[in-house]
């Protein structure tokens, strides 16, 4: 099959015209560009819109190898990693535009199975995938969609916006993937014990929440927000340095899931790593004024959405300190409370020696 073949076999028929039409797409795949009139995209928006829009890629080796993720899965967690940075805007996502590298030997059927994946998360999504771009690659697959979104003009979730007395917040446990891949990349026998699906789960399908994000715009309360792609810790530091502040988390608060605890404790590594430094969450990290913490709980219980406070903001030089639980604490007091702990800007990062 050519190149030209290829795009139809993994693209026609996967979306109705009616889907593309809800989504402004007035032009699909199939011309030098597509053609979206925003105005009749169905987003839901109380208010003009702004467009957003993001890019992630995901690289054979780097993000995913034979053994941690099914073909389908890469074209799923594609999507998903950027649904991610969409709801962390406080948006709702709209389109997607996929690039895809394959080496020659891979096949067509394989790119197609990436495809399937990719097409379950649109769906989920309400996403319209409007187009792309195919080439060859020498040894490895990279997959690279950008999203566009849409949300209230002036009123997107910033990384910038928190201030000090802000309780911090995150809206689901941390961990699981970064538990998932070690259990992938060291499982001997295939099919891993049932115990685990949540960690494997977590790993090769994330869930990303819009409607989390959507949640904390209309509340009016979030001031700052970010996803966790590279770990609780990298995301962190993101949201002090972009505010100006310090964040101090709470060990004793970080959501831990029975799975996590489980697994790591059976390949006999502390937990807490995976879940400051692991990364590949998405869940979404962020603040809240003090005063309006306990009413976005609320809705997001409501609605069957998990919403912990972890810590909060405080005024200083932009730095991350962990507050531990005592059987960590070494009997230090400061000035009559627990010793904080400095958390360092690691996690996740393609340039790390
Ligand atoms: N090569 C690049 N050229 C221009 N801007 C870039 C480039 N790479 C990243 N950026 C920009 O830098 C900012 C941070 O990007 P980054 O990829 O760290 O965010 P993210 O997508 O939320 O994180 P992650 O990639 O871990 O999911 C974004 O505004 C992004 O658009
Ligand atoms: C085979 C394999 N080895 C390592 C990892 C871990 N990993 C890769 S990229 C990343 C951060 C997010 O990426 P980005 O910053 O590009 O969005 C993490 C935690 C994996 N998923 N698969
Ligand atoms: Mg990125
Ligand atoms: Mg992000
Ligand atoms: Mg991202």
């Amino acid at each position: 099959m050519d190149e030209f073949a290829s795009i139809r076999h993994w693209t026609a028929g996967r979306q109705t015209a009616e889907w593309q039409r809800r989504r402004g797409v007035t032009l699909g795949i199939g011309d030098d560009a597509a053609a979206v009139d925003l105005s009749l995209a169905e987003a839901g928006l109380d208010g003009a819109g702004s467009l957003l829009i993001a890019v992630d890629t995901m690289v054979e080796t780097v993000h995913f190898a034979e053994g941690t993720m099914a073909d389908e899965d890469v074209g799923y967690k594609a999507l998903a990693a950027n649904v991610s940075d969409i709801a962390a805007m406080g948006g709702v996502p709209l389109h997607a535009v996929v690039s895809v590298s394959v080496p020659s030997g891979y096949g067509s059927e394989r790119m197609r199975r990436v495809y399937d994946g990719l097409y379950v998360c649109a769906e989920q999504y309400g996403i319209a995938v409007i187009g792309g771009d195919t080439t060859s690659a020498p040894s490895h697959m990279v997959v690279s969609v950008t999203l566009t979104g849409t949300v209230e003009t002036g009123k997107e979730l910033r990384r910038s916006g928190a201030r000090p007395g802000d309780a911090v917040f995150v809206t689901g446990p941390l961990g699981m993937s970064a538990a998932g891949l070690h259990l992938l990349l060291r499982e001997e026998a295939g099919t891993p014990d049932s115990e685990y699906a949540a960690i494997v789960a977590a790993h090769k399908r994330p869930k990303p929440s819009v409607l989390a994000g959507r949640l904390l715009l209309k509340s009016g309360a979030c001031r700052s927000l970010n996803d966790v792609s590279d770990g609780l810790a990298s995301e962190a530091w993101e949201l002090a340095e972009a505010s100006g502040l310090r964040i101090v988390l709470e060990e004793g608060r970080l959501p831990k899931s029975g799975s996590l605890s489980a697994y790591a404790a059976k390949a006999g590594i502390d937990p807490l790593e995976w879940m400051l430094y692991g990364g590949e969450d998405y869940v979404l990290v962020g603040t809240v004024e003090s005063g309006g913490a306990d009413a976005v709980q609320k809705a997001f219980h409501e609605r069957g959405l998990p919403f912990y406070i972890i810590g909060k903001a405080e005024a200083g030089e932009p730095d991350v300190e962990l507050i531990p639980l005592p059987k960590n604490w070494n009997g230090e007091r400061a000035s009559g409370r627990i010793a904080r702990r400095k958390i360092g800007k690691r996690g996740y990062n393609h340039f790390d020696e």
